[in-house]
């Protein structure tokens, strides 16, 4: 497909990275967001080393990796939800190490969280308005409150009907947020992040437990994300999602980010199969290493009998 016949937001977006070197750490013409040594170490474990990377305004990059790489630790560190160990990074040009969660999404940069329990309990228009309050700051139940409150209220209550339209979920209004299915959870999730106009949405595996009917859906929505002039950023499992939608593939394994490119290209680097190789426990078992499992578990079970 020509450039011309592409939606502007992807022209624009691939535009931007064409001919940029797929290494770690590249730097990009325009980024929203710059990562320098940020550590994240549970106890003896490095959870995330992450040297430099920077994400490209306007795009919709895909963070990848296998299970443990450290891609929700880091996720949870850019918004102020966990806090890095070292490092620094700046979004827009500010720092934003050690701001809390509720000034990173005030400043634009909001990530998507999985309905908790409580927020099942809750119908899908309190889901909607919680998100502005939290993106504030502010007590949702002072929010309620009539009188003082009551002009920003309904600017808030209009502004969620006007994104549950658009997300189809206007029918489910007053529907408690636990009884959606997985799809509409998930645009729940998207529509509750946009409340608060953000400029990097930072998507938590959109993908997952989404039924297959709604999945064209869910994409559309995103790339519109990018369409309206947003950037965003998503960790993901699915790969056809990511092949399907990413402008660019950030790698990570073992918290570092090993590799970067277009979508096609970095999945096929060796590198990135190693990683997502050596990750995988499930793979069936050579006969020696069986054999030698075996072994252990005998030895075991004759140090326990002699106990
Ligand atoms: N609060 C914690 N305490 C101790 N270890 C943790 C904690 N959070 C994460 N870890 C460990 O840090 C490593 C990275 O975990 P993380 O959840 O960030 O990986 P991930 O790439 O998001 O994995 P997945 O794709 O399975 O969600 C893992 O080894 C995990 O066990």
């Amino acid at each position: 497909m020509h450039a011309e016949s592409l939606p502007a937001g992807k022209a624009a977006a691939l535009k931007a990275f064409e001919g940029m070197a797929a290494e770690p750490g590249v730097p990009k013409p325009d980024p929203i967001l710059v990562v320098d040594n940020v550590v994240r170490r549970f106890g003896g474990l490095t959870a995330v080393n992450v040297k430099h990377v920077e994400i490209q305004r306007g795009s919709i990059t895909a963070l990848i990796g296998p299970n443990g790489a450290g891609k929700t630790t880091f996720f949870n560190q850019l918004t102020g939800f966990d806090t890095a160990d070292e490092g620094q990074w700046t979004f827009n040009g500010q720092a934003m190490n050690g701001v809390s969660a509720y000034k990173v999404a005030r400043q634009g940069m909001v990530r998507t969280f999985q309905l908790t329990k409580a927020l099942s309990k809750l119908t899908v228009i309190e889901n909607m308005r919680l998100g502005a309050q939290s993106q504030k700051g502010e007590n949702f139940f002072r929010g309620l409150i009539p009188g003082l409150w009551r002009g920003q209220e309904d600017e808030i209550t209009a502004k969620a009907e006007d994104l549950l339209q658009r997300f189809k979920l206007d029918a489910k209004r007053d529907d408690f947020a636990g009884s959606l299915s997985g799809g509409q959870r998930k645009l729940l999730e998207m529509a509750r992040a946009l409340m608060g106009d953000p400029q990097l949405v930072m998507l938590d595996e959109p993908m997952a437990g989404v039924n297959p009917a709604l999945t064209q859906s869910l994409l559309g929505h995103v790339k519109n994300l990018r369409e309206l002039g947003m950037s965003v950023l998503f960790v993901e499992h699915d790969m056809d999602m990511v092949r399907d939608i990413s402008d660019w593939v950030i790698v990570m394994a073992q918290g570092e980010v090993i590799a970067e490119g277009p979508p096609d290209s970095v999945m096929s680097d060796e590198r990135v199969v190693d990683a997502y190789l050596g990750a995988h426990h499930d793979a069936p078992l050579s006969a020696e290493e069986e054999e030698r499992q075996l072994h252990e578990a005998e030895a075991e079970l004759d140090k326990e009998s002699t106990e």
